[in-house]
């Protein structure tokens, strides 16, 4: 097959969806590859690796949506890429369709086979998403101690407190690779932290893991808005795999909430956990809302492109040369995972969240 990866244009993303050593494996499964010069820079891959690796080095993103069968991306399209989305193309990456009505549409348009990494799942786990998660939460614990320091409308409380002075109180909401990765942190920096989640087995483990020095809570309304209010720091880490996120954290608990607290919502991603949750960027990440602060980037993993782009490509590349070596049709009917990947097929869509989220027609496979 003739595949390629391109540039990122997300804002301030530096990520890449391949690297020499995954275009080895394709080249040595016969596959013919393409990159978009200077697609790897960013994450430490310069032009001449993915060369020695076997890739042909094109000059612009245009020749290589053109020339390939799969392109291999790290962010979903964006407007300006929707110009060379085109019936037949396989499109492996990122989607999170349900909180992007513009690129649903445009895919079923052009009718382009569409893989989201976030839903290929094996044995109840997201394989795709979880070396993301894995960042991304370990990454909200940071963020959330900084923004939480006074010259950035922090409350300006130090996460591990001192000898003599409380430490802060941070709740994760959602026990899953984002909010597990979250607490290894938070535990590590000397935060109190309350975790919270309905899967009973999660909160068992980490109670097994952790012993008392965490809070496990069973995530009732009840428990959530006690959690919240009392909290320095919130980490929105819920997923309902391919659906919108739901809006956990309301904005009526603000005003009991400390102000200068801080909310990283990990789950923007899928729309956000709380109710005035939008988008933002690394180059200016956090807003305020009723005095309390918000982390909203939907690309965390992008800031640290040197762990987040291997760590990517080791778990996209099995399903890659599946598609690679078998054609997408065969690899959907072998492999049950990359059937709960595609999203669109053959102009119809085919993952039930994102059918649910804009009340369209869903078509199983
Ligand atoms: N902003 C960013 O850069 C990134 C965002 N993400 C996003 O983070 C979110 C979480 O991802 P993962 O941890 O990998 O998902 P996961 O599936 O491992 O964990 C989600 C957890 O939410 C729990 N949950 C469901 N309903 C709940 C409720 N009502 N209350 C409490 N918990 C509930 C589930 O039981 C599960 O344990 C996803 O939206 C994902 O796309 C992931 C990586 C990067
Ligand atoms: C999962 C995701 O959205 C990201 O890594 O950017
Ligand atoms: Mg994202």
């Amino acid at each position: 097959m003739i595949i390629g990866t391109v540039k990122e244009i997300k804002n301030l993303e530096f990520r890449v969806g391949l690297t020499p050593g995954s275009v080895k494996e394709y080249v040595s499964h016969g596959h013919e590859v393409y990159v978009e010069k200077g697609a790897g820079i960013n994450s430490g891959f310069p032009d001449q690796e993915y060369v020695d690796a076997g890739a042909t080095i094109l000059k612009t993103a245009d020749e290589v949506w053109k020339k390939v069968e799969m392109l291999i991306k790290v962010k979903e399209p964006l407007e300006p890429e929707f110009k060379f989305l085109r019936e037949g193309l396989i499109l492996y990456t990122y989607l999170h369709l349900a909180a992007n009505e513009d690129l649903t549409y445009a895919l079923l348009k052009a009718k382009t086979q569409s893989i989201a990494y976030e839903t290929i799942e094996e044995d109840g786990t997201l394989p795709c998403l979880k070396p993301m998660s894995e960042v991304a939460g370990r990454l909200s614990a940071i963020q959330g101690a900084k923004f939480l320091e006074k010259p950035f409308g922090g409350s300006g409380i130090l996460i591990s407190g001192v000898p003599g002075v409380e430490r802060a109180k941070a709740t994760i909401v959602g026990a899953g690779v984002v909010g597990e990765n979250a607490l290894k942190m938070l535990v590590g920096m000397g935060a109190d932290v309350t975790i919270l989640d309905i899967n009973l087995r999660k909160l068992t483990y980490l109670d097994d893991i952790y012993s008392n020095t965490i809070q496990t809570l069973y995530s009732s309304k009840e428990n959530l808005e006690l959690a919240i209010k009392r909290a320095d720091l919130v980490i929105g880490a819920v997923l309902l795999p391919g659906a919108k996120a739901p809006k956990l954290i309301k904005r009526a608990y603000y005003k009991d909430m400390k102000p200068g607290s801080v909310i990283v919502d990990v789950a923007i991603d899928q729309g956000g956990s709380t109710e005035v949750s939008k988008p933002t960027y690394h180059d200016n990440p956090i807003y305020e809302v009723d005095g309390i602060i918000h982390y909203t980037v939907a690309n965390m993993p992008g800031a640290v492109p040197m762990t987040s782009t291997k760590a990517l490509t080791n778990a996209t590349l099995p399903y890659g040369l599946m598609i690679a070596d078998l054609g997408l049709d065969m690899a959907l009917n072998r492999s049950r995972a990359l059937k709960l990947g595609i999203n669109v097929y053959n102009g119809e869509i085919t993952c039930p969240g994102v059918a649910e989220a804009f009340n369209l027609p869903y078509l199983k496979l």
